[in-house]
């Protein structure tokens, strides 16, 4: 059954443990954390003390999507601050075989992500060693952004390379998830769908989750 992980980019960060605990009893199945270093993005949000602050709240895993700039002295960090799952941006750093590498020796499960024009082929050689693809479905930097279409067939594109390589690598869909596209997403081939808007907008949150899983 495909994943939900709600992001608190969209939660009132006045209230953030509230938000996360909220999430759990809602039904969510991860907690997805924005970072954005207002270079990567033209926006900027919060380091690894967001992530020691949340983690004592939830028991579910904190995963963290990292954009940034050079993410590689970050990894640590936000290891030792509670994230289960770290993923960078392909676009990001140079060296991501090395990131990538940090990342599981750190203990955390390593993913990478790639913008909504950056070719499928950027993750074929390290595949092996990813436990998640994360595809752009926006723009990062922002919430509340419009779904482009065109991801809908990068996920059937990357769902058919990771199942030729005989692998179980997760695919994770992120930005303008609604419960109009999450059907068409999860045929396509996506185990994670992050929402924002989709969740923290609506009027009855647990109701919204239950909506996107379908
Ligand atoms: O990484 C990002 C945006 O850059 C996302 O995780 C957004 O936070 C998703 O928000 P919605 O598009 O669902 O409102
Ligand atoms: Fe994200």
């Amino acid at each position: 059954m495909v994943k939900i992980a709600p992001s608190i980019l969209s939660a009132d960060f006045a209230a953030m443990g509230d938000a996360v605990r909220e999430m759990e009893r809602a039904g969510a199945d991860l907690i997805h954390v924005d970072v954005m270093d207002g270079h990567f993005v033209p926006n900027l949000t919060f380091g690894p003390p967001m992530v020691s602050a949340i983690r004592p709240h939830t028991r579910l895993p904190l995963d963290v999507h990292l954009m940034v700039e050079d993410p590689g002295w970050l990894v640590p960090l936000f290891i030792r601050a509670g994230a289960d799952y770290v993923t960078v941006h392909e676009e990001g750093t140079p060296h991501l075989h090395r990131v990538v590498t940090a990342i599981r020796e750190g203990g955390a499960k390593a993913g990478v992500a790639l913008n909504p024009a950056t070719p499928l082929a950027m993750v074929e050689d390290i595949l092996e060693e990813l436990d998640m693809v994360l595809l752009m479905s926006v723009n990062p930097g922002f919430g509340g952004q419009s779904f482009i279409p065109k991801a809908l067939e990068r996920v059937e594109r990357l769902k058919a390379m990771i199942e030729t390589r005989g692998l179980s690598t997760l695919i994770e869909v992120d930005g303008g998830v609604t419960a109009g596209n999450a059907d068409q997403l999860k045929r396509a081939g996506a185990d994670i769908l992050v929402a924002g808007s989709a969740v923290f907008g609506a009027p009855d949150r647990p109701k919204a989750i239950r909506e996107l899983r379908g």
